[in-house]
């Protein structure tokens, strides 16, 4: 079984480690009455800044949930919270389920190692049989296309290439949850349609998918429900094209009129 449930989640991040006054001063003066509403102090007397507050959700297979909202807003850290990346200080986050990561290249990369030791590893840790790792293996070696790079350490990569080793891997291995920041669908032309074709794949098979993306025809073609995240807060909770018009503040344009060809003037 498969399932999410976010309840009441709080996260918080501290924005210095010393003593907390001058940064509260500055921030006092700069931002006035907002040092209310974003910045807070914890129980250490730290300033901290809220980028999660009072979030509540919960996803069940099938769910395709997509977050939007402005720079700031909260959804990076929201995938990172579902991922496990972050602890919550208030509230909980509770995920049955495997959970399959695109929102950080070297997340779970060991840099010391090569790109086929890295794949070992991770078949390994997914409870992988050698038989089933060594097909990963292939599998991942000729998406990256990465040559004899295939067989040196991680560390030597150029960041292109390390985006296709950790999107092959992460695509080759089927998770429940997928859980997905955008930038992994920018690259060159070439890469963005092989890894378009994979993606599709993986996500048509996830139980869960949660994708944050600023583009909205991704929103609309691949999510059934968006969440609008607005200041570490839900905004609103609905169906994508009820929220992604209130978000846009616009109606949605729809594919059969974007497709429809311009009309060929009357000829005399
Ligand atoms: N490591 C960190 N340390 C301090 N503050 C952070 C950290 N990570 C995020 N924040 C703050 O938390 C808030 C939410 O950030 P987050 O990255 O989740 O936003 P976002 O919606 O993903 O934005 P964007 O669309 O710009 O990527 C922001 O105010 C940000 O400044």
């Amino acid at each position: 079984m498969t399932d999410i449930a976010v309840e009441n989640l709080q996260i918080t991040f501290p924005l210095y480690h010393g003593n907390a006054r001058s940064l509260r001063k500055s921030l006092s003066k700069t931002l006035g009455r907002t040092l209310n509403t974003r910045f807070m102090h914890d129980n250490r007397d730290r300033v901290v800044v809220q980028a999660l507050k009072g979030v509540s959700f919960t996803l069940q297979p099938g769910d395709r949930l997509g977050l939007v909202g402005g720079n700031g807003a909260g959804k990076t850290t929201l995938l990172r919270a579902l991922a496990g990346i972050y602890e919550p200080v208030g509230g909980s986050v509770t995920v049955r389920g495997s959970i399959g990561t695109l929102l950080d290249p070297e997340l779970g990369m060991n840099m010391d190692l090569t790109g086929r030791e890295n794949i070992r590893l991770r078949g390994m840790f997914s409870g992988l049989s050698k038989e089933q790792t060594a097909q990963v293996e292939v599998d991942v070696e000729n998406f990256a296309s990465l040559g004899a790079f295939m067989d040196l350490p991680v560390n030597t990569y150029s960041s292109g290439m390390m985006v296709r080793l950790s999107f092959g891997l992460a695509t080759a291995i089927m998770p429940d949850v997928l859980l997905m920041d955008e930038w992994f669908m920018a690259g060159d032309a070439s890469f963005r349609n092989r890894a378009r074709a994979r993606l599709e794949n993986l996500v048509s098979r996830a139980d869960i998918l949660v994708l944050s993306s600023h583009m909205a025809d991704v929103m609309a073609d691949w999510c059934n429900r968006l969440i609008w995240l607005d200041q570490g807060q839900v905004r609103m909770d609905g169906p994508t094209e009820q929220v992604l018009e209130a978000y846009l503040g616009r109606p949605l344009e729809r594919k059969a009129d974007a497709e429809k060809p311009e009309e060929t003037p009357p000829t005399l």
